[in-house]
């Protein structure tokens, strides 16, 4: 958790909510061995001032709502006795504005504190799992970086009120308890004994809850991604009567293992409530029904220690509810910080030697070589990590200003050899070269700022993000030129939506966008795969030529054998091997 650390104000709300939430992962829920050296009392063995702050407005707030229940017991024990005390009313008015005040403040500030801490959290670890490299994203399941940049904040988000309530409770019952014990000794004994058996009872259960609702977290996440392969292959499940059978019987059991340990844990919560509540009327029974027999001399105080015993109900209830919440924040604090050093680890290894390139002499290169260039894909599926393809010998000559084709069968590896090209996976052996210089096998980000692509597997944002007023004017005129201007919104700046575009528009609209980018490299990877003869001819005849003419360098993934000959190199691959393919010229222009 080191790297990338914002510089964080070290007493700003930021600061005070990432001390309170890494104390979720620092306090276990309480457990039956040693219930009190871990649970929500080591709270006061925070270290951070601003904590200690909160914390003393709690014991505060606590201190302000017992100063409300004694004024009440005091006037009413003078009504009782056919008085009135002015002063006690108007001091039960005022402790009650500084309890609310103080109860508000409480929860509001941490409330506020730890949403602050978690935007600080979301913003580093996006920051840093944007600089990992390729391969370390796909080392990481979908499922891995979806939970730890997105899931887990939800549930977090929604349990920070009740716990921040539960904790100024758990205060306010301690206060109210010790206030049951200067009235009557003897009830304090009664309530307390009422009190341990219920904790006790909790502490048996809390390990079962804390692993049901693990396991609910668990289906939770299977369901979701049942869910979202329902809605993305909508058209696959449509055309195929036993495909769509066979998928609802797996998300029915996605659907019922989360209902099992739904339930499972719901129990578990209703037997906590219950006792709970049980509980609170008990301590009450105690004092009405024990309490005169135990100590006759006690029997007329015994409506207000009666009084105090029912103002536990509230805190009792708040401190129960705060526990489920409790457990669910933790899970999702202990997910966050648990991605967030897989990531740390990932990066650490990612050596960024010195870049002996200096940055104001790339644009202007005259050769980019790659020499010997090896890297091999690891089996997803294998736990060994076991080689799953390579790319071998790896010899490769991009020169300034030229066209070179990069064809070869499918799954012979030339996206690969793009990503290794442009920096996006770090080689195992050999050098990459830029007129003479070595690039690093991480390449610093003014290597791969030579290059704009379209790859096969493109991704459009909303927006056209890094264009300035020339990039966006060049987009205008790409879009028309490719002919889809129509299709977006006149200013093109504030963004637009692609879900309603064909296949072959959002690949126009890609092309412009690297095009928008002028950067002297263009790599497509089987841009025409897509589009109508007439503009496939016009991208190899007139387009790419054109390019060429502007300055830039293109290199081009391709499957049109009419159209080879438009090259100035072509490059062969098969099975991770390339050779340089001398002499090849198309079939002749078909007039496509
Ligand atoms: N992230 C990955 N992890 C493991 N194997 C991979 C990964 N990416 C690609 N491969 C494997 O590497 C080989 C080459 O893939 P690559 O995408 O480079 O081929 P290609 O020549 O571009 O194929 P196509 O013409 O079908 O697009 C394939 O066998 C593929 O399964």
């Amino acid at each position: 958790m080191s790297l990338e650390q914002e510089p964080a104000d070290q007493n700003g709300p930021s600061s005070v909510g990432d001390t309170l939430l890494r104390s979720l992962t620092r306090l276990s829920p309480p457990r039956f061995k040693n219930p009190f050296k871990s649970g929500l009392l080591s709270l006061a063995s925070l270290d951070s001032p601003s904590v200690k702050g909160l914390l003393g407005i709690a014991v505060l707030s606590a201190a302000f709502g017992t100063a409300v229940v004694y004024f009440l017991n005091a006037e009413s024990k003078l009504v009782g006795e056919n008085q009135y005390s002015v002063f006690a009313a108007i001091a039960f008015l005022v402790m009650l504005v500084c309890y609310r005040f103080c109860q508000r403040f409480l929860i509001a500030q941490s409330s506020s504190a730890i949403e602050a801490a978690l935007h600080q959290w979301r913003q580093r670890i996006v920051a840093k799992v944007t600089k990992l490299s390729l391969r370390n994203i796909e080392d990481f399941s979908e499922e891995a970086i979806t939970d730890g940049l997105i899931k887990n904040y939800g549930p977090l988000s929604q349990a920070i009120i009740t716990i921040t309530a539960g904790v100024e409770c758990l205060s306010l019952l301690i206060f109210m308890y010790l206030y049951v014990a200067f009235l009557s000794p003897l009830a304090a004994l009664l309530t307390g004994i009422v009190g341990i058996a219920t904790v006790l009872g909790y502490l048996s259960v809390s390990a079962r809850l804390g692993e049901t609702m693990q396991q609910s977290a668990i289906s939770n996440a299977s369901l979701d991604r049942s869910m979202e392969a329902g809605i993305r292959g909508a058209k696959e499940l449509r055309l195929n009567t036993s495909k769509r059978n066979e998928f609802l019987q797996d998300a029915k059991e996605a659907s019922s293992d989360l209902y099992q340990n739904r339930s499972a844990s719901a129990a578990l919560f209703a037997e906590v409530l219950a006792s709970g509540t049980t509980a609170s009327y008990l301590m009450a029974g105690a004092v009405i029904f024990v309490l005169p027999i135990l100590n006759p001399g006690e029997k007329d105080d015994v409506s207000r220690i009666v009084m105090a015993v029912l103002f536990l109900i509230g805190p009792i209830g708040g401190v129960i509810g705060s526990i489920q919440q409790f457990n669910i924040a933790r899970f999702s604090v202990l997910g966050i910080m648990r991605f967030e050093d897989e990531v740390d680890v990932c990066l650490a290894k990612n050596e960024e030697a010195d870049d002996t390139v200096n940055s104001s002499s790339l644009e202007d290169f005259g050769v980019i070589e790659l020499d010997q260039v090896r890297y091999s894909h690891r089996s997803p599926q294998a736990a060994d990590a076991e080689i799953a393809f390579s790319v071998k010998d790896l010899n490769l000559s991009i020169k300034r200003n030229s066209i070179t084709f990069i064809t070869g069968g499918n799954g012979s590896g030339k996206t690969t050899i793009l990503r290794l090209l442009v920096g996006l996976y770090p080689r195992e052996r050999g050098d990459i070269r830029i007129d003479d210089t070595p690039v690093n096998r991480f390449p610093m980000q003014n290597y791969r700022d030579l290059f704009s692509s379209v790859f096969a597997d493109f991704h459009l944002f909303a927006k056209p993000y890094a264009l300035d007023a020339d990039g966006l004017a060049r987009l205008d005129e790409w879009l028309n030129r490719l002919g889809v201007r129509d299709k977006f919104p006149a200013d093109l700046s504030t963004g637009y939506d692609t879900h309603a575009l064909s296949t072959g528009q959002k690949k126009r609209l890609a092309l412009a966008l690297a095009l928008a980018e002028d950067r002297p490299v263009l790599i497509l990877d089987e841009w025409a795969a897509d589009q109508d003869p007439q503009t496939r001819k016009f991208f190899y005849r007139t387009l790419l030529p054109e390019f060429r003419a502007s300055g830039k360098t293109l290199v081009v993934v391709t499957h049109d054998d009419r159209y080879f000959d438009c090259a100035d190199h072509h490059y062969y691959v098969e099975e991770g091997r390339i050779t340089l393919h001398s002499g090849t010229q198309g079939e002749g222009d078909t007039s496509q």
